[in-house]
């Protein structure tokens, strides 16, 4: 049976999300974005595209084997890419003593998601603060590592309109070690409240009643479910609140395993675990999402009060 080391896969899924932040950040400045609709309210451009059948492409000619998710639905032509693998290796010792099973996973057991481009409406129209790649690894039904990829921001991820400052940022963690360069962005006149973020384009009466219930001190809407959680993991925000339909496993599962390597929560609004499966009747959040970085009991509570 085929092994797999988790810090090889995740140095070709970092390396090629990097790469797919040029693609990405190419296809904007020529402003040929060849938007398409796939439903309501549900656009697709050609930087998606292209991005997906880079990071698969890639992929593929080091694993044939490996089962991967992707958001969108598009052949993936033959590429010359052989992703690095070695970019993660200085971490082989300190992983062996906290997860030494993950340097030998069983390929059939493990599912790659990819959202090429989280927040596509942002891109077409301009606020491309919120745009990053996401590609998150489980294994057995969780996810274990995971890597965002920022394309539009300076080194700190602070975004900006000037193309001259995109050098883009990578955030990426594997659930037992430490996660490394992030920062607590708490402002000090923010500290004690409690921030909730949610959607700023799928608003609707379980989104208010949610908003309702959890009483936030500070309210913000944003778009992407990538740079809402992302919110969450640098202490932006208490609570990522999206309780209906919408976002896709591809949507959660790079930044869940970020959360959980600091010991964050996701579930569903009623406190269930995310099952990653590559089921396609099982690839929707259903109920939603609950995103935390501590407490998450008490919002799970506060939502389901009566
Ligand atoms: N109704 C929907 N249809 C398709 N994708 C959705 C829908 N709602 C949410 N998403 C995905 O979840 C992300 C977060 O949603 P929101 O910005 O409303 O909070 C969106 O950027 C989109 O990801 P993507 O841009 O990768 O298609
Ligand atoms: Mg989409
Ligand atoms: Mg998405
Ligand atoms: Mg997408």
């Amino acid at each position: 049976m085929a092994k797999i080391n988790i810090l090889e896969l995740l140095s070709a899924c970092k390396n090629l999300a990097e790469e797919s932040g040029e693609i990405i950040t190419s296809v904007f400045k020529s402003g040929d974005l060849n938007v398409q609709m796939k439903g309501e309210d549900d656009p697709m451009t050609q930087a998606d595209l292209l991005s997906q059948q880079h990071i698969i492409g890639g992929l593929n000619n080091l694993w044939s084997d490996l089962i991967i998710v992707g958001e969108e639905s598009c052949e993936i032509p033959k590429t010359d890419k052989i992703p690095s693998i070695n970019s993660l290796k200085q971490y082989e010792n300190e992983l062996e003593k906290k997860q030494p099973e993950f340097l030998s996973l069983d390929t059939k057991d493990l599912i790659i998601f990819i959202d090429p481009l989280d927040a596509t409406r942002e891109f077409t129209n301009g606020r491309v603060g919120c745009v990053m790649t996401l590609i998150g690894i489980s294994y057995k039904g969780k996810p274990i590592a995971g890597v965002i990829y920022q394309p539009f921001v300076d080194a700190d991820g602070i975004a900006s309109k000037e193309s001259s400052k995109w050098v883009g940022r990578s955030v990426w963690a594997v659930v037992g070690l430490p996660v490394v360069g992030l920062k607590d962005k708490r402002a000090p006149e923010d500290v004690g409240k409690v921030i909730l973020v949610t959607t700023a384009s799928h608003n609707n009466q379980q989104v208010e009643d949610a908003i309702n219930k959890i009483k936030p001190d500070k309210l913000i809407r944003t778009g992407g479910a990538g740079y809402k959680t992302l919110m969450v993991i640098e202490n932006l925000a208490d609570v990522y609140v999206f309780p209906t339909v919408g976002t896709k496993l591809w949507d959660i599962c790079g930044p869940h395993a970020i959360l959980l390597a600091i010991n964050g929560s996701l579930t569903d609004p009623f406190g269930n675990e995310i099952v990653y499966t590559n089921d396609p009747k099982k690839i929707d959040n259903k109920y939603g999402v609950v995103i935390t970085i501590g407490d998450h009991q008490k919002y799970i509570n506060l939502l389901n009060q009566k």
